[in-house]
């Protein structure tokens, strides 16, 4: 919890750093049970999360991901390794990371018997943030919660009570915000104002950090992406270099008739006719140029109406880096 001594963090950070998050070699394993044997769930990650970013943590089911969040949150022992926040190894400050952090957990476990301002109060109280320095009402206030301040949380929408819990995890001003799932379940709607809320606390200088099962919310929100798998993180870079790493890019050839039978197009890329005789193909740009195929197709006689090209996202890369690496 906080250190009582009200140091802001920026000068109190244990090092120079330009990492809101340093994890090197981390290991977890739990111990097994009679029923079960003992289970590496992280393997030796290293994990650098950039001051200032939205940093996506992708992974399929059982990947390792709640197990780093917790070990951040100082709610799992690790088994080996070392982690920091904000330049506080876990080990070493405990106090100052656990104040540098702040996690907003996957379900809703709202307080029924508090007020959204009573809940923060008590949080803030648990953080040992002096009184005059609680700033309960301006932090509802900053999650469209303000006239909410005194309702029953039972009475609280859906969304409300995912962003009360955003608010109470920012009571203790911590630098780093980790987001655990934020929109799973939610419709679209609440999922958009969840991505305005997350994009206001990036503005305001929050570094964010969410889970998300969710591709095309780390496509549309993250400036930086780790995937991890098995217990590894197997790549983490920024979102377009991750995306231009694919080398993969698709082309949409819409022919004057439709085709019924995919051209002889060599290797120089793939090719499949789709349901309204479109010609769909997919190469390698550092390997071939757009020209070389189109030469191709006209070769083959197909006259071409209309061509678009089609970016690879994140889910090709995200399927490539896990699913294409089983078995
Ligand atoms: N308390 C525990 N005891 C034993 N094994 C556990 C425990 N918690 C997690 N595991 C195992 O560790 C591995 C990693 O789990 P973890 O919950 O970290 O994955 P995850 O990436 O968060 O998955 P999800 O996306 O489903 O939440 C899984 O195989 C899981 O079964």
């Amino acid at each position: 919890m906080a250190d009582g001594q009200g140091a802001p963090l920026e000068q109190a950070s244990a090092k120079d750093t330009e990492w809101a998050i340093e994890v090197r070699g981390l290991k977890k394993t739990y111990a097994g049970t009679k029923k079960s044997p003992p289970k590496e769930a992280l393997n030796g990650v290293d994990l650098l999360v950039p001051r200032g970013s939205i940093f996506g943590l992708l992974g399929p089911n059982g990947a390792g991901k709640s197990t780093l969040i917790n070990i951040l949150a100082g709610l799992v022992n690790k088994t080996g390794g070392s982690a920091s926040i904000w330049g506080f190894d876990i080990d070493k400050n405990p106090r100052m990371a656990r104040a540098s952090i702040g996690v907003v957990p996957q379900e809703i476990n709202a307080d029924v018997f508090f007020t959204p301002l009573e809940g923060l109060e008590i949080q803030a109280g648990l953080y040992g943030v002096p009184k005059a320095e609680r700033r309960s009402m301006e932090i509802l206030k900053r999650l469209g919660l303000e006239d909410k301040a005194h309702a029953y949380v039972r009475m609280l929408s859906g969304g409300m009570k995912r962003r009360l819990l955003v608010a109470k995890a920012m009571v203790h001003s911590p630098p780093v915000l980790i987001l655990d799932e934020p929109t799973a379940g939610v419709d679209i709607e609440l999922r958009k104002q969840m991505w305005e809320q997350v994009l206001e606390l990036h503005e305001q200088g929050v570094t964010v950090i969410l889970t998300t099962h969710y591709l095309e919310e780390a496509q549309e929100l993250c400036d930086t992406i780790a995937i991890i798998h098995q217990g590894n993180v197997v790549t983490s870079q920024p979102k377009h270099e991750l995306i231009a790493s694919l080398d993969r890019k698709m082309l949409m050839i819409v022919p004057d008739e439709p085709l019924e039978n995919v051209p002889e197009l060599g290797d120089l890329c793939g090719a499949e006719i789709r349901e309204d005789g479109a010609l769909y193909v997919t190469y390698k740009p550092s390997q071939t140029r757009v020209a070389d195929i189109l030469n191709a197709i006209n070769a083959a006689g197909i006259h071409v109406k209309d061509l678009s090209t089609v970016e690879a996202d994140l889910e090709d890369v995200f399927m490539q880096m896990t699913y294409g690496r089983d078995g």
